[in-house]
């Protein structure tokens, strides 16, 4: 493609006024404002310089310290450098100018912060996708997007052909899906010479960047808007969540006007310090919480400005450390600590762990500050222990992930031979080959690792491949009805509100009147059939303590998964209500999805272990199971103060030999109790022991 130069601005007047030449309206005093403010970014004292760089080259590495406006105004220019004269209405879709983010809450308020610097309407020329959303139409020419997002997309559209410029995001944050995507593009790049690449980092991984795009000119922004001073403690904290709340108290006490912006590492302990903290200030602070897992109209909440004479405290998960703006914030308090994913291989275990964060991250942290003031950023530990401990970047997150759906998604793409992928940072070959095996007993691949019908069709759904094989096999069961329900309420927020203080007794026993003596994913089911014969009341809603919006939103996620099963064919069937079968069949479907992830109940000891990898487990105290069944199917593994398992249901053990022998299989299974049983359930069922 040949980028054109910068198309003069087409005045087109009409009464004295511009217009505006995405929309046809004429410019509001608001574009004007912005405008102003945008120029004095320190990006666009190198407008030029970017623009006729990236018409001499296919690809551009752009570092800029936090605050300068990289993810706002880049995107912006480059759209105004590949416009063609079309305006959007004639485009009709034709092209795109893509800018992928790590995360969604950052994806979505970018997205809504450039559609008011352009002055033009969310959703029509500047839009976003983020799993299970959609905000874009025909007329939109710049869209952001999670990294995930463009990764789903290329699978069906290998070359991207719909995009002229792509811009990779936060790309040190090194995410699963971004590294994907550095390799993925290299090789479209070659086949497309008219597509161009963008990627963005924070400084410091740019060396890195440089030698695996070889060639590709790198372009420094230096400086910011507005200073930050960082502040270290004297001595390491013993305790950093009540380091953390002491310092909200005493910046409320001791320092001007300004909101405060403290990350934590989950949403328990952010509840809890948003407890204590409006325990200690009572309503001088608004404290707004802000995880992952919060629905998104709540997690808009922190965008709400803050109510006169009162500070606004946001408490974070790391999902608020990039490319967010919230306007306001004068402090950021950083405990220095984040929940981070690891993977073992060895037993196939992905968790959380809280971990110390890296100094990029301390970085990204402070830059939250400053952004629309100048700004202090507290950091409670010592300058020595960021300086010796930290480690200068955050781990590739390729290293420490099951990479189950990673070969999927590579496989489906058309990459035959992983180990010749050109991965930034290659994942140990143990890791590939769990997830290669992994994907075979889920016959999504075959013996020689290629593609299946089953593999194709789960490849198209944006869930976990267990999860996906669960729905494909469902009608099997005679109830894809009810899986397609359970999958979708695993895949939203948390539908119980269990708020602190005295209601706490009524939420849980409006909660235990839902429960299912089988297990979680049933309990699930009758919140949502429930939900459904109430019409999705809010009245009834608010009277159980179940989040209306989650639950909207499964009812939302449930439609596409619909879609996607009518796309093969699948059938929508359920059993009869009454007969026996109708939950024993749904027990059955959701082991022929996750028969890997079973634990056996040991009786000596009264632990559970895992089938095959024997780690010891423990049921969530969340688990509404009144008993210990021998057998239960679990949906994640939670490594906290002790190995939970949670989301559970009861299995019996006469289905592991039915539903999936091939995982059972003796021959491969380590000796142990677990076996034993096993045996004894080859031969009750009379079946030939595979030996
Ligand atoms: N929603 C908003 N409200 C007010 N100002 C905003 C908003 N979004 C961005 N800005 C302004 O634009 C500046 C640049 O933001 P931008 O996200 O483009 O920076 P960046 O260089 O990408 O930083 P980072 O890497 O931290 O995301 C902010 O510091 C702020 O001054």
């Amino acid at each position: 493609m040949e980028v054109p130069s910068i198309p003069a601005k087409k005045k087109a007047k009409t009464n004295g006024m511009v217009i505006n030449k995405w929309n046809g309206k004429a410019y509001t005093r608001r574009y004007y404002e912005i405008l102003e403010k945008r120029k004095s970014l320190p990006v666009w004292a190198q407008k030029e310089e970017f623009l006729q760089t990236l018409k001499s080259n296919q690809t551009i590495i752009l570092v800029g310290e936090t605050g300068s406006g990289k993810t706002t105004q880049i995107p912006q220019f480059v759209l105004d450098a590949v416009h063609g004269h079309e305006d959007a209405e004639k485009n009709n879709g034709k092209w795109l100018v893509g800018c992928t983010q790590p995360r969604r809450v950052a994806a979505m308020s970018v997205a809504s912060r450039v559609a008011e610097e352009m002055d033009v309407s969310i959703g029509e020329e500047i839009g976003y996708t983020v799993r299970f959303e959609d905000c874009t139409s025909s007329r939109t020419v710049l869209k952001y997007m999670t990294d995930g997002m463009l990764l789903r997309e290329a699978m069906a559209d290998p070359i991207l052909r719909r995009y002229k410029v792509i811009v990779l995001d936060e790309a040190h944050e090194r995410t699963l899906a971004t590294d994907l995507l550095f390799g993925l593009l290299k090789r479209v790049l070659k086949n497309r010479p008219d597509l161009k690449l963008v990627v963005m980092s924070a400084t410091l991984e740019a060396k890195k960047f440089l030698e695996y795009c070889n060639g590709a000119p790198l372009m420094k922004v230096p400086g910011r808007l507005h200073p930050v001073e960082i502040l270290y403690t004297q001595e390491p904290e013993r305790d950093y969540l009540e380091a953390a709340i002491r310092t909200v108290v005493q910046i409320h006490m001791f320092e001007p006007p300004g909101d405060v912006l403290v990350f934590l590492t989950g949403e328990e302990e952010i509840e809890d310090a948003c407890r204590k903290i409006v325990g200690k200030l009572g309503d001088q602070v608004t404290v707004v919480p802000l995880y992952s897992t919060l629905p998104t109209a709540m997690q808009q909440k922190i965008f709400d400005p803050a109510v006169e004479n009162r500070r606004k405290i946001v408490v974070s998960t790391n999902i608020a450390e990039t490319s967010l703006t919230i306007d306001g914030i004068v402090y950021v308090v950083d405990p220095g600590f984040a929940k981070q994913k690891i993977y073992n291989p060895s037993n196939r275990v992905e968790s959380l762990l809280v971990s110390p964060i890296s100094q990029a991250s301390a970085q990204q942290r402070a830059g939250r500050a400053g952004r629309t003031q100048p700004g202090k950023c507290f950091r409670l530990y010592t300058e020595k222990s960021f300086n010796n401990d930290l480690q200068s970047q955050t781990y590739p997150e390729i290293l420490r992930s099951n990479l189950a759906n990673t070969v999927l998604t590579l496989t489906k793409l058309g990459v035959d031979n992983l180990v010749c992928f050109d991965f930034m940072d290659p994942p140990a070959p143990q890791t590939l080959a769990r997830a290669l095996n992994d994907l075979v007993y889920l016959e999504a691949l075959d013996e020689e690792g290629n593609l299946t019908r089953i593999g194709e069709m789960m490849s198209e759904f944006p869930l976990d491949p267990q999860m996906a094989k669960m729905l494909i096999v469902s009608p099997q069961f005679n109830c894809s009805n009810e899986i397609l329900s359970v999958s979708a309420m695993l895949s939203v927020p948390n539908c119980f509100i269990r708020p602190r203080g005295e209601a706490q007794k009524s939420a849980d026993e409006a909660r235990a009147m839902f429960g299912h003596i089988d297990g979680d994913h049933l309990t699930l089911l009758n919140v949502y059939h429930a939900y459904k014969q109430n019409n999705g009341d809010s009245n009834w809603c608010y009277e159980n303590f179940i989040n209306q919006r989650a639950m909207k939103s499964a009812d939302n996620v449930r439609e596409q998964l619909i879609r996607i099963m009518s796309k093969f064919n699948l059938k929508i069937c359920s059993s009869d209500f009454n007969s026996g079968n109708y939950y024993i069949n749904i027990r059955k479907a959701l082991l022929a999805g996750y028969f890997m992830q079973v634990a056996h109940l040991d009786r000596t000891s009264g632990h559970y272990l895992t089938a095959k990898d024997n780690q010891e487990v423990h049921l969530h105290p969340s688990c509404c199971l009144d008993h210990k069944p021998e057998w239960v199917i679990y949906n994640e593994y939670v490594l906290t103060s002790r190995n939970f398992i949670r989301t559970v249901t009861y299995i019996r053990g006469e289905w592991l030999v039915d539903v999936a022998p091939h995982y059972y299989h003796l021959s491969n299974f380590p000796d142990g109790e677990t076996k034993r049983v096993l045996e004894k359930l080859f031969k009750k069922r009379g079946s030939h022991i595979p030996k």
